[in-house]
């Protein structure tokens, strides 16, 4: 089975931590996840990012770190999800496809009902 790469970052809006909830209609219904998406053909895990949270979320963004990427099979699709930590720069936060969000502290990340191939993730940013 072919793996999609996707990127996604983890916002800090001064210590807050942007989560985001995908929407009914999307796949992975309502599980929480960090913005981001796939890498387009040619385009640099940075410009994808940049680009994701710029269309799905109307803000711009500092990338600060790269974590590690997990590869994660799913019933019918696998990915490799390579997560950014970034911090908020500028614009009004828009959301143009997930249903909602939240901003918590780093400690309340874990009580959301996480999209699986982020736990780890989750877990090395709980860990810094
Ligand atoms: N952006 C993002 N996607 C994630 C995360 N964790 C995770 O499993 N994914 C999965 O990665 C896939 C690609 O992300 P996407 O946001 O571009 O996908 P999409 O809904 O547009 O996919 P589709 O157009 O095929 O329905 C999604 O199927 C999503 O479920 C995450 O933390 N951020």
């Amino acid at each position: 089975m072919k793996t999609i790469s996707v990127t996604c970052a983890i916002i800090h809006f001064e210590d807050k931590i942007l989560a985001v909830q995908r929407s009914e209609t999307m796949k992975l219904p309502l599980k929480w996840e960090f913005a981001g998406g796939k890498i387009e053909l040619g385009e640099s895990e940075i410009d994808c990012i940049r680009r994701e949270i710029l269309e799905e979320l109307n803000i711009l963004i500092e990338v600060k770190e790269r974590l590690t990427p997990v590869t994660h099979q799913y019933s019918d699709f696998k990915i490799k999800l390579i997560p950014f930590i970034a911090e908020y720069l500028s614009g009004e936060l828009k959301l143009r496809e997930h249903c909602s969000f939240l901003l918590a502290d780093k400690d309340e990340l874990i009580n959301l009902d996480w999209a699986e191939a982020d736990l780890p993730i989750l877990k090395e940013f709980i860990e810094l």
